[in-house]
């Protein structure tokens, strides 16, 4: 019996402009469940741009996208409860404890209470951070702030989870356990889709790379794919496919400047 996969995340001809500039030229993209997506690119790329159309923060765009087959510009309520998103640099109420917090946004998902709390004590302690549970959090470090994020990110157990950067200030064991994580989470059949710049965690979590570039897709397979039998890092594909191979030289610039 033939398998016919249906694609969780469609994205035909997308297209997005802030004033006269183009962003996203025409992205076209099936994204499968259990994939997990490296999306990847230089500064002003058109990454965040991607995400926050897969997340309703910016609906004017040309193009269609679809989730679990329903377009994202008819019924984005009912899209959200199917995706946790990460975003980097987010704002967290630190006037709370984390326990209030993931409260706060358990219910934005329509969970109910008792739900919440025994998922989110059973989270933190997962996350090492259980004794914390009733601490305000502006007493808490970078790592800690992060965990917290990403719990309430996957709190509602969604089926398409998005990252940026989650890895940012977490300590080398909380990097391991949350790319342990990541590949669990796929395992159980969810989708996630990572943001990075981190090209060697990149290189080792994701099984399907994209590589964007001035918004345009340039690069879209496995690592392995991508290396074609080179003996190359993730590194050195990404500088010779954005055409960046220059960084000794820009780094002697910076010196020179200074002198
Ligand atoms: N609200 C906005 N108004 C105008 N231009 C914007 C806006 N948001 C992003 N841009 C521009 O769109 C382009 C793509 O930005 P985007 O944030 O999607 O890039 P990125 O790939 O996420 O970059 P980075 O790796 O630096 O986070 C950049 O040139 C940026 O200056």
């Amino acid at each position: 019996m033939e398998i016919t996969l249906t694609p969780i995340i469609s994205i035909s001809n997308l297209k997005k402009s802030y004033g006269d500039k183009q962003v996203l030229k025409g992205i076209n993209l099936e994204i499968y469940p259990g994939q997990v997506i490296g999306y990847i690119g230089p500064n002003g790329a058109g990454k965040s741009t991607t995400v926050k159309i897969l997340t309703g923060l910016i609906s004017d765009f040309e193009g269609e996208v679809t989730v679990e087959g329903k377009r994202i510009k008819d019924d984005i309520t009912a899209i959200k409860s199917q995706i946790g998103y990460v975003p980097e640099n987010a704002e967290i109420y630190d006037v709370l404890t984390p326990l209030e917090y993931l409260d706060f946004i358990g219910k934005l998902y329509g969970m109910d209470e008792d739900q919440i709390a025994t998922r989110a004590q059973k989270l933190l302690t997962a996350f090492g951070i259980g004794t914390n549970a009733n601490q305000r959090m502006d007493t808490f470090s970078k790592g800690m702030r992060q965990k917290v994020l990403l719990i309430s990110g996957i709190l509602h157990n969604p089926k398409i989870l998005i990252l940026d950067e989650p890895l940012s200030g977490l300590d080398a064991n909380a990097v391991i356990m949350v790319k342990e994580l990541i590949a669990l989470l796929a395992k159980e059949g969810k989708t996630i889709f990572y943001c990075s710049h981190m090209m060697d965690v990149v290189e080792k979590v994701a099984d399907r790379i994209l590589l964007i570039n001035n918004g345009e897709i340039i690069a879209d397979g496995s690592f392995e794919e991508l290396k074609a039998g080179g003996n190359q890092t993730l590194e050195n594909i990404f500088a010779k496919l954005t055409g960046k191979e220059e960084s000794n030289k820009e780094a002697n610039d910076v010196l020179n400047a200074l002198n």
